[in-house]
């Protein structure tokens, strides 16, 4: 059994990248658009499979600049992750067009990376091993992949632990470990889909400001899912708020203050207080489908 679920894992992160030669430079954030969605829309099959389709994503538009940090709330089962998997090529939209664009030069190949709640670490490797492993996959040479696990290693805090077994982690060093591997294949856009969920609050605070250094020093295009509140105020650049109701988005809300931001500040507050207004209306929906009998 152990093997066939490695084997799995295996297939599930060679799906999820794409490769492209290595740079050692990043851009830096600009106006220039990385990602770009016109008119995305999916609906799946209702659970009792009646003709009827859900529609859960309705001619979604969205823009996403190189270096921008964006990140996409809503209540549960509003499409978020359908949308990120959209993005990432996982899933296909019945209708409208994804596009990732390459920095200067138009479109081409599109690298996209994601990570997920749960890792999706190789148990088998060593931290290094599993940094490198898409380089190798790439055919990087040994030097080249090692100098850039190393760093990568580095910047998400784990020098010490690099011929560590993934076992011998936690769940907090997991998920950096998983970013660092991210971030050594150098990818156009970074998906993040409620990465830190698993995790508790303490981990998940120091989570954060460490994505925020490695967001701030390497320049990164970042798509975040999430349904926590304080993590979508104190990580975007802006914050995408997806409706049930509609299948598209309901508001974009710029955050325009630098990080890191204290979710106590005056500033921070108000537009933890206006996220809070524009989902309360889609939060008691959803509880009142839930529990019809209290609506
Ligand atoms: N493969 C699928 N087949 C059928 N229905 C699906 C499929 N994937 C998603 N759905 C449905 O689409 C809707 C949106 O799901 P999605 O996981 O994108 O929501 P979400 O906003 O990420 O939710 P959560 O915050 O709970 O993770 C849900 O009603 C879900 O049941």
């Amino acid at each position: 059994m152990q093997i066939i679920s490695d084997a799995l894992l295996l297939c599930s992160y060679m799906s999820l990248i794409e490769q492209q030669p290595q740079k050692e430079e990043y851009p830096r954030s600009g106006n220039n658009i990385v990602l770009e969605l016109r008119g995305v829309s999916k609906a799946f099959l209702h659970e009792n499979k009646t003709a009827d389709r859900h529609r859960v994503l309705d001619g979604i538009n969205l823009d996403v600049r190189e270096g921008e940090f964006v990140t996409i709330v809503g209540p549960s089962g509003c499409g978020k992750s359908t949308l990120l998997n959209i993005v990432a090529g996982l899933d296909a939209p019945d209708s409208g067009l994804v596009s990732v664009r390459d920095g200067s030069d138009g479109i081409r190949k599109a690298q996209r990376v994601v990570i997920f709640q749960e890792g999706a670490l190789f148990p088998w490797l060593t931290v290094s091993d599993n940094v490198e492993f898409g380089l190798k996959v790439a055919g990087v040479t040994k030097e080249s992949r090692r100098a850039t696990a190393s760093r990568f290693i580095e910047m998400a805090q784990l020098a010490k632990f690099a011929d560590s077994y993934i076992y011998q982690l936690s769940g907090g060093m997991k998920q950096r470990v998983a970013i660092a591997r991210a971030l050594a294949l150098d990818p156009r856009i970074l998906l993040m889909d409620e990465p830190f969920a698993a995790l508790d609050v303490q981990t998940r605070d120091i989570l954060h400001e460490q994505l925020v250094q490695i967001h701030q020093s390497t320049g990164k295009t970042i798509l975040f899912v999430t349904h926590d509140i304080n993590e979508a105020v104190l990580l975007g650049d802006r914050i995408i708020v997806l409706s049930p109701r509609t299948g598209n988005v309901k508001k974009e809300i710029a955050v325009n203050h630098p990080r890191p931001r204290d979710i106590e500040s005056h500033e921070i507050s108000a537009i933890r207080r206006e996220l809070l207004r524009e989902l309360e209306e889609d939060f008691q929906i959803a509880k009142r489908n839930h529990n019809p009998q209290e609506g």
